[in-house]
């Protein structure tokens, strides 16, 4: 018995198939990793030991730590990059940063009522966390993560979020240019996954973007005729449960929500940087033609001195030449 159910998804109007569910021992799990391919893994135990780790046991020993919270008028939490808002730009983001200790974050999630505004913390961990959580942090299966780490010949682990969502919050499609083995605690997310082919249908906002690598679809409510293609998109989804593994390939577009009436969840992500030394083959894979689509913005901009002007110049080069 899945402790959810289908009424606490969202409803979307997405071609999706599922996406392969293995044991952690299962040599088709390596075949995945190495090939950019998501897969849900059973069994690794990565966070096993944490499984305690809930508002209480959280509060008694995270208490007064200052963490990052965002605060949202509705339930998407859309990333953006505060680097990239310019003084000239009006830009109003829907959710905010709205640092604060634990024990009032926790408070404020039990109180909670419809129509507040909703809370999502995403804590990076760092020793600057109790003692506890440090030692609780120690207790994850590194063995096994390292061991995936290695097989995939990855970078180095850039850093682990804590995420403590309320039901129902949502983390709108995206895609990050790290490889992702995300851990969940308590609690459902669904994942609805797309590879980094599908960039054409879901309109990534141009790179000099605060919301730079989020999508400008809104899932909820499309605008068909700005984003015509998105109705040709096609997904992949998966619920992460208490103690599943979900591996999320870098530059995979993933649009993720805590379940509805499923309480808060809390989960785990581990980043980690792509390839050590990745050297470019041909043919190119889809996620290097989304690197080179990123480097050409970036080097337009940097010529042009002025962002604004990419679009302009990249209709100039294409239209009626190579359309
Ligand atoms: C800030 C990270 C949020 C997370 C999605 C989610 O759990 O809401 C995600 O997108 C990732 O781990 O890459
Ligand atoms: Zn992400």
């Amino acid at each position: 018995m899945a402790g959810w159910n289908e009424s606490q998804l969202r409803k979307y109007n997405i071609k999706m198939e599922k996406i392969p569910t293995l044991q952690y021992d299962d040599p088709k799990v390596d075949s995945l990793l190495t090939n950019n391919k998501p897969v849900l893994i059973k069994g690794s135990k990565l966070v096993s030991r944490v499984l305690k780790w809930d508002l209480d046991y959280l509060t008694e020993h995270m208490n007064s730590t200052c963490c990052n919270v965002l605060i949202s008028k509705n339930h998407k939490f859309k990333y953006y990059d505060q680097k990239k808002i310019t003084p000239n730009m009006t830009f109003k983001p829907i959710s905010r940063p709205s640092p604060m200790i634990f024990s009032e974050f926790a408070k404020q999630i039990k109180d909670w009522k419809k129509g507040d505004s909703r809370l999502y913390m995403q804590q990076v961990l760092n020793n600057s966390i109790s003692q506890r959580i440090v030692n609780d942090f120690v207790k994850f299966n590194w063995d096994w993560i390292i061991s995936k780490q290695n097989v995939c010949k990855w970078g180095s682990l850039t850093s682990n979020l804590l995420l403590i969502a309320q039901e129902g919050n949502v983390t709108p499609c995206h895609y990050d240019e790290q490889q992702n083995m995300f851990a969940s605690i308590r609690g459902y997310k669904r994942f609805i996954l797309f590879p980094p082919s599908e960039f054409e249908c879901l309109y990534p906002h141009p790179v000099h973007h605060p919301y730079d690598r989020q999508s400008q679809v809104e899932f909820d409510n499309p605008d068909y005729i700005k984003f015509p293609k998105f109705k040709e998109a096609r997904g992949y989804e998966v619920i992460v449960g208490p103690e599943d593994v979900l591996y999320i390939p870098m530059y995979w577009f993933h649009h993720v929500e805590s379940l509805m009436h499923g309480g808060y969840t809390v989960s785990i992500n581990f980043w980690f940087k792509a390839e050590s030394v990745e050297k470019i083959e041909y043919p190119l894979l889809d996620h290097h033609k989304i690197v080179i689509m990123r480097n050409v913005e970036k080097m337009l901009a940097e010529a042009l001195h002025d962002p604004s002007e990419v679009g302009t110049m990249l209709k100039t080069i294409v239209l009626g030449r190579y359309t």
